[in-house]
């Protein structure tokens, strides 16, 4: 069975409430920060964490678009995020990142853009809970699936079977359930879908079906 983190980013924000009802059928909920800096679009932060967090006991997964995750880290912990997902092409030391978000009682993920190479996770592999390979550019909810991303996803199954590294992968970005199951083909366990869940006229539906490819 795969993970399914609807991200909330394509949700009606008068609606929080009902939003997140509707999609109680998911394991995760996928919350995306984005700063204006590290991608070219603001979405939300640490308020909307804290209130989802008092609406669900879902695992919520929070996916950092920000230039300096470090400083942050700890608040997103603080405002309820299970993972607290950061990006390697961030300006911050994956490192010390990765501590920050452990020291803060979290688990911890890391993300590549399309455009970055899947090895720069090797280095870290070991110490993730999560990897998360972009499926569309980080920035906007509602884009075409990058065919080109499989392999990368294929690669990081490979690579963590051969070092006995049992990291979930995310993608994220484009999924529905053509893609999803390319995806989940290759070698992914957690598949975060915006648009096609929250568009759905039955989502408890659309869930089911990406949970059960
Ligand atoms: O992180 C992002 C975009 O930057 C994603 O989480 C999107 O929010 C996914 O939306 P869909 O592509 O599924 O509509
Ligand atoms: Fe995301």
């Amino acid at each position: 069975m795969n993970i399914i983190s609807p991200s909330i980013l394509a949700a009606d924000f008068g609606n929080l409430n009902k939003e997140i009802e509707r999609i109680s059928e998911a394991q995760w909920v996928h919350i995306d920060v984005m700063d204006g800096h590290f991608v070219p679009n603001i979405s939300f932060g640490l308020p909307i964490v804290s209130a989802v967090r008092k609406l669900t006991a879902q695992v919520l997964d929070v996916h950092l678009m920000i230039s300096n995750p470090l400083i942050y880290a700890e608040r997103f912990v603080k405002a309820g995020a299970d993972f607290v997902i950061f990006h390697m092409e961030s300006d911050d030391d994956p490192k010390e990142v990765i501590r920050a978000v452990r020291n803060a009682g979290a688990k911890v993920g890391a993300a590549i853009k399309p455009g970055t190479p899947v090895e720069v996770l090797y280095d870290v592999m070991d110490s993730l809970d999560l990897a998360l390979i972009m499926t569309v550019e980080p920035g906007f909810g509602g884009q075409s699936f990058l065919f080109d991303t499989v392999p990368k996803i294929r690669a990081l199954r490979t690579f963590c079977n051969e070092n006995g590294l049992n990291v979930p992968i995310q993608v994220d970005g484009g999924i529905n359930l053509e893609t999803a199951a390319i995806c989940a083909q290759a070698g992914a366990d957690v598949l975060v879908a915006g648009s096609y869940v929250f568009a759905s006229d039955d989502v408890a539906a659309a869930v089911h079906s990406l949970m059960h490819l």
